[in-house]
């Protein structure tokens, strides 16, 4: 699902990584590890379009990302890749079925309030879909930005810290809700310090590192 080749990435004179390759396939999580600093998020964002590589290329369901223009980046983040990241990038005065409902556009809305719901009880916020979002903690937004990722059902998903404001109950929840998702066809690429997560991954990258 995911081919990347020798990319490399410099901001100003500082390499932050160099002739990085790796691929996870369908159905895999892969764990990208290493340093405060050392460049995983940028990594990530890179996968995710939101960073060019200065060389390499990245194969994301057999066409090269770092080719697209704009039209096709757009079209690629709508349709195929799905973040969770550090900032959740929810929509803070509006409600919590809102913020899912935007995720599936105007024609999924009236026939998905079945699988809002059943995200919402997944991610234990049964019920509370009426509650707007700047209300509430961290925590509860980042489980929101969770149960929006799983009502999209994107092929791709990039995850930045996903367990970083959670209780270790939670953080388990987390790391089971993308399992499954893996296990439904997608491709998981998490940066992450947590020590559990990046066991409970198949395959690790230190980031910068000995790779
Ligand atoms: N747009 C940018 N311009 C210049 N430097 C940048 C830019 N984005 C990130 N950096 C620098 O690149 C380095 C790597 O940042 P990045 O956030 O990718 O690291 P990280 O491994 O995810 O760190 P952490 O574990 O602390 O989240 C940092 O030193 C950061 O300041």
């Amino acid at each position: 699902m995911i081919s990347v080749n020798g990319i490399t990435k410099s901001f100003g004179r500082r390499t932050l990584w160099s002739d990085v390759s790796f691929k996870v396939a369908q159905g895999q999580l892969h764990a990208l590890v290493g340093p405060s600093g050392c460049g995983k998020s940028t990594l990530l964002n890179c996968l995710g379009l939101l960073e060019q590589v200065d060389s390499g290329s990245i194969l994301i369901a057999d066409k090269d990302i770092t080719k697209f223009g704009a039209a096709a980046q757009r079209r690629f983040r709508r349709d195929t890749l799905g973040y969770l990241f550090q900032n959740y990038a929810l929509i803070d005065n509006a409600t919590i079925a809102f913020n899912l409902a935007v995720a599936v556009g105007a024609a999924g809305r009236s026939r998905r309030q079945d699988a809002f719901e059943a995200a919402l009880d997944r991610v234990g916020l049964g019920g509370r879909g009426k509650e707007m979002v700047y209300q509430l903690s961290g925590g509860e937004q980042q489980r929101v930005a969770l149960a929006r990722l799983m009502v999209k059902q994107p092929k791709v998903v990039l995850a930045d810290e996903p367990t970083g404001a959670l209780d270790s109950d939670n953080a388990t929840m987390v790391i089971n809700v993308l399992r499954r998702m893996a296990e439904d066809g997608c491709a998981v690429v998490i940066a992450t310090h947590s020590k559990h997560v990046e066991t409970s991954c198949d395959t690790t990258l230190l980031v910068g590192g000995a790779h």
